[in-house]
């Protein structure tokens, strides 16, 4: 697609509370702005506050009673609708992520496309079995589980996956009988109108899901204290999402946090290194770097260190850089201009520690540049396991080589840190990658692929303080969003 091309219409966006669509109590809208050229409004979107929470809360409460009665067959009859919705603006909601956040419209595509699978797939939950029977000591006696939901659920969710996250929350949430009070990151606010309008358009009853859009401080926050939701689903920053918690565990509400993540990946002498480089390049500087997913540290055996480090070179040299609906960007802006200061300063700290700037490092401002929050992907080499470039998660193209002699040595370097969500290793030696398997510490384990991308039938989450130690995704989705009650039955 040419820039030319776009179809976004630059409009404000409203709240969505009890099946309408409306302005916030402030009456103020934020401008949501192209990371490519930040003198483009994408639109506006509104500005809630505490009152307007309060409303989508009393909206999906009322909901809650009527759809948790409806039958979940039929309840997946909505998801099945709001999938075609989405399908039919495919498109024209992939553009607006591509302006909203940055990333190159194939992704943003493939995003939109894996959004409508989670649909579908989540729709055809409402057929599976929800319990099991378990033998009784009584003869007489019947004894069985179900599953009920939770209630109403709090959806906060990060600007890095605008479709696919939210609809991997929400889509299991309301299968299973919940209702939601939907908060998008305000950065990518007019993507989440979008899917709400899907949502509406398949004629979700009203209440069922309820967004309201403004600063995480205020809505989410109102989102995390309000009394009368039973559960908040959370995706984001490390420090956000354990404030969650806490707010949460205080009231005694049900949490799910997925945050961080300082991803490893390992090549070995034995590896395929074009396979490995490819992986390394698309795990580590697709959309940008910043995926919790994204490669972050690259432990490369000594033997085959150096011919690993120039293929690398040469392919991040080819990587073009532009508009993410440029047909030829492979990689587009930083999302915000936040997230480009972020992961400048990374690069100012891993030089001012010591690090070897090996490639990149700069933000791009000339040119077709100017207005957008573009740098440069980087690799680092030289890197030590203290320095804050292999400790802090960066969110964004960096990379930072670290050379190793064995599997051993390059397992304790990978596990030394305090994130566990996705690991990867190269290598064709299967005793080698049983060790992986049993050794590392992460959630996701990848051998022979990429640190990104997940399947959504699968579960997702990871270690130690990646995740609360919840998975989301696939079937997993059912222990979060329903509580199992233990039934008998004796005449
Ligand atoms: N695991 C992941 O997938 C992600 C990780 N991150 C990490 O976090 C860093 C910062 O990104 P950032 O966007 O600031 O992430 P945040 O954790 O601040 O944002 C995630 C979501 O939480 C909301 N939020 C912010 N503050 C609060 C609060 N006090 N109470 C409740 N909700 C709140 C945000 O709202 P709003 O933004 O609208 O104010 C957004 O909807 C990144 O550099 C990256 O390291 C970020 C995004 C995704
Ligand atoms: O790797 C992926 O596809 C998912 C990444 C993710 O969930 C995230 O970055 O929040």
């Amino acid at each position: 697609m040419a820039v030319s091309e776009v179809k976004t219409k630059k409009q404000t966006y409203l709240n969505y509370i009890d099946g309408k669509w409306v302005h916030s109590s402030t009456k103020k809208v934020d401008k949501s702005i192209n990371p490519a050229n930040k003198n483009e409004i994408v639109g506006y979107v509104q500005q809630s506050n505490e009152e307007d929470v309060n409303k989508a809360v009393e909206a999906a409460k009322k909901a809650q009673v009527n759809w948790r009665r409806l039958s979940s067959v039929k309840r997946g009859e909505y998801l099945y609708k709001a999938a075609s919705e989405l399908e039919k603006r495919m498109d024209e909601i992939a553009e607006t992520m591509t302006r909203e956040m940055g990333k190159t419209f194939p992704e943003s595509k493939g995003e939109v496309q894996r959004g409508i699978a989670i649909l579908r797939y989540y729709a055809g939950e409402g057929m599976r079995k929800i319990g099991d029977v378990i033998p009784s000591s009584d003869s007489e006696a019947l004894m069985f589980t179900t599953r009920v939901p939770l209630g109403v659920v709090g959806v906060i969710t990060p600007w890095n996956f605008p479709v696919a996250i939210p609809i991997w929350k929400i889509a299991p949430a309301i299968i299973y009988g919940n209702t939601v009070v939907f908060k998008p990151a305000q950065e990518t606010a007019v993507t989440a109108a979008k899917i709400v309008e899907c949502l509406d358009q398949a004629g979700l009853p009203a209440g069922v899901v309820n967004m309201v859009t403004g600063r995480g401080l205020v809505v989410g926050n109102a989102i995390a204290e309000h009394p009368d939701i039973n559960a908040i689903t959370f995706t984001g920053s490390n420090e956000v999402g354990k404030t969650i918690a806490q707010k949460a565990v205080a009231r005694g509400a049900k949490y799910q946090l997925e945050m961080g993540g300082k991803n490893p990946v390992i090549v070995l002498d034995d590896a395929d290194l074009d396979q490995a480089v490819e992986a390394t390049v698309s795990g580590g500087l697709r959309s940008t770097g910043q995926k919790c997913t994204a490669t972050s540290r690259v432990f490369v055996h000594s033997n085959v260190y150096d011919e690993f480090k120039e293929k690398l070179l040469s392919r991040v040299k080819q990587i073009t850089i532009g508009n993410g609906l440029n047909n030829d960007t492979w990689m587009g802006p930083c999302a915000s201009e936040k997230q480009l200061e972020t992961v400048l300063y990374y690069i100012r700290k891993g030089i001012e520690e010591g690090a070897t700037l090996l490639y990149g490092g700069n933000r791009l401002e000339d040119g077709e540049f100017k207005n957008g929050f573009y740098v440069q992907p980087t690799i680092f080499e030289n890197v030590s396991p203290n320095m804050t470039i292999a400790r802090e998660e960066i969110f964004g193209p960096v990379l930072a080589l670290i050379k190793v002699d064995t599997l051993e040595e390059a397992l304790n370097l990978a596990n030394d840190t305090p994130f566990g969500l996705s690991a990867s290793i190269f290598t064709k030696n299967i005793g080698n990658a049983l060790s992986f398997i049993n050794e590392i510490e992460a959630g996701l384990v990848r051998i022979n692929e990429e640190s990104a991308g997940v399947e959504l039938q699968a579960p997702f989450g990871g270690m130690k303080q990646s995740s609360s130690h919840s998975r989301e995704q696939g079937r997993a989705a059912i222990e979060f969003f329903t509580s199992i009650k233990t039934v008998l039955i004796k005449s």
